[in-house]
């Protein structure tokens, strides 16, 4: 493929024809339409057998000028890949998504760059229009506007229309995918999100993501590790499956397990192996559910939408909170600290985000917009949340991230000390049966402290470091079974007591009733005597 010197031609040919549409219009006006009527149809003839060829436009901006065209940065990227190296005058951008160099042909350079497609030969062109004369904008439409021009002869116009256009735009969006930089976007409270983009309000701020977690380093069972990548995989691959059961394409995973067990490695994970955004919601940051659903609107597909610690970001309405409430009552006063916390979180309070928002924002009509996103939720406690928001079709699949067994453990000493067996792997093995400790905690005992320490120190550490640990969990168990007994004791006692109270209300409540039954007799007699007397006094008066 060469530059062509096509514009040049095309550019005399425009003119010739130009000259000739100006000799018709004249001839038209001062003709009848009697003769100019038969005429027109050899015309339009005789224009299309000297100018066979069509022109397509793409511009930078449509819609109201403030919208980026996704064909023309599409059409940008192909360009790139395909024809940038047979122009002679280039223009470099940095793409905004990926921050590589893009390089495109300059704009009104009068160059043209070849394609061939299926044997069609076409022509790009970059173009710009500068405003005809000074003018304020405030839009980039106002400043310039630039587009692409793509020519062919009109022959081919079925093809060119039905797959070429297709073709590139699908290759350039496939480049771009490949290039970008994985973003990581955040919603936060009192701000507007990343300012304004276009004329439009930011709903979330973002940086680049560039999480160093794989599935490779992510220490769990090796089997369920694979099911979970599998699961994966088949999601994002399953456009047309979910379309042909009618089901929006979403898919969502709820991660349950204790503190630093890695369900935050999971999601970045997830993330790499997909090559998906990241779209981390701060729950408690929403106003209200109108503007929860704006967020989903704002999100772009192939992302994965985050709500870490659901069940301390949202204030589950319903029985829930009723139970919570009567239960908190009860333990008023009992834990100052608790308390303080419980109050700080009230006053900070102000989202209005209710549970059947947040349902319909993982299942309403609404989240079936863009497809192809991931929804995780993750909890310290799983038996917390609300049955509603995790059943099956809400969250799909519920993993639990657990203590560090022996395969999780065989993944951390091979990232972190290059170990795949060791004599003290026995020993580790049957330690981590025992005791219960997080493979961040794991981790953490396996690195290196000093540069240069020496491996075995460190695996001793880790063996040192779940010792310690089980002594102290036996420790622990055993002042907790002191407490349970001492409290099984309490009970009893005041079982015990409550027993005698009763048996003492009941000895009182029989003698009370021993004494009444007395005084009524006794009131029984003197009333008789009464009558007796009655009758004695009336004898008397008698
Ligand atoms: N399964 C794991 N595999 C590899 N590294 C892990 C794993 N679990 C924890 N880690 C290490 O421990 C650190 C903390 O883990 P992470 O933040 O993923 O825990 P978490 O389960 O999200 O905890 P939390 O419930 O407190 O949010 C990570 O930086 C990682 O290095
Ligand atoms: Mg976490």
């Amino acid at each position: 493929m060469a530059v062509t010197p096509m514009a040049e031609w095309l550019t005399q040919l425009g003119s010739v024809i130009g000259g000739l549409v100006v000799a018709y219009t004249m001839f038209q006006n001062y003709f009848p339409r009697e003769i100019t009527r038969p005429l027109q149809r050899y015309f339009k003839k005789l224009i299309n057998l000297f100018y066979p060829y069509i022109h397509v436009t793409f511009p930078e901006f449509e819609g109201d000028g403030f919208q980026r065209s996704l064909a023309y940065a599409a059409i940008k990227r192909y360009l790139n890949a395909h024809s940038s190296s047979q122009a002679k005058h280039l223009q470099a951008t940095v793409s905004r998504d990926t921050e590589a160099v893009v390089l495109t042909m300059a704009s009104n350079s009068s160059e043209e760059v070849t394609d061939d497609f299926r044997g069609v030969k076409l022509w790009w062109a970059s173009r710009e229009t500068l405003p005809a004369s000074q003018t304020i904008s405030w839009g980039p439409r106002e400043a310039e506007k630039r587009f692409f021009s793509l020519t062919f002869h009109r022959k081919h116009r079925q093809i060119i229309c039905d797959e070429y256009i297709k073709h590139v735009l699908d290759q350039g969006k496939a480049i771009t995918i490949k290039e970008r930089r994985r973003k990581l976007f955040t919603n936060s409270k009192g701000s507007d999100g990343g300012g304004y983009y276009y004329g439009r309000r930011k709903l979330w701020s973002e940086v680049v993501f560039d999480h160093p977690a794989t599935f490779q380093t992510l220490a769990m069972d090796p089997v369920k590790k694979e099911e979970i990548i599998d699961d994966l995989i088949n999601f994002s691959e399953s456009k047309d499956y979910y379309r042909s059961v009618g089901k929006a394409w979403k898919r969502g995973y709820l991660l349950y397990g204790p503190p630093g067990t890695g369900k935050s490695t999971m999601i970045a994970a997830m993330a790499n192996l997909l090559e998906y955004d990241v779209y981390d919601l701060e729950l408690t940051a929403v106003k209200d559910n109108t503007e929860l659903r704006k967020l989903l609107i704002d999100t772009s597909g192939k992302s994965i939408i985050v709500i870490e610690d659901i069940d301390c970001s949202l204030e589950l309405t319903g029985q829930r909170e009723k139970k919570e409430k009567e239960e908190d009552k009860k333990e008023e006063g009992k834990d100052p600290v608790k308390e303080k916390m419980k109050k700080m979180m009230e006053e900070k309070k102000t989202s209005e985000v209710t549970l059947s928002g947040l349902l319909n924002f993982i299942d309403g009509l609404w989240s079936a917009c863009g497809g192809e996103r991931i929804i995780v939720f993750t909890t310290n406690y799983v038996e917390k949340l609300d049955p509603a928001l995790i059943r099956r079709g809400r969250m799909d699949q519920h993993i639990e991230l657990s203590y560090c067994g022996f395969e999780a453990f065989k993944v951390l000493a091979k990232n972190y000390l290059q170990f795949e067996e060791h004599e003290l792997f026995g020993r580790i093995r049957r330690l981590l049966e025992e005791t219960k400790m997080t493979p961040a905690d794991v981790a953490e005992n396996l690195m290196p402290k000093l540069r240069g320490e020496d491996k075995e120190r460190c695996l001793m550490r880790l063996v040192r470091a779940i010792e310690e640990a089980k002594v102290k969990a036996e420790e622990e168990e055993e002042k907790l079974k002191a407490e349970e007994e001492e409290e099984e004791k309490k009970k009893k006692a005041a079982a015990e007591e409550e027993e005698k109270e009763k048996e003492k209300k009941k000895k009182a409540a029989e003698e009370e009733n021993k004494k009444e039954e007395n005084g009524d007799a006794e009131k029984a007699n003197s009333s008789t005597n009464g009558v007796v007397k009655e009758n004695g006094v009336a004898e008397n008066c008698a």
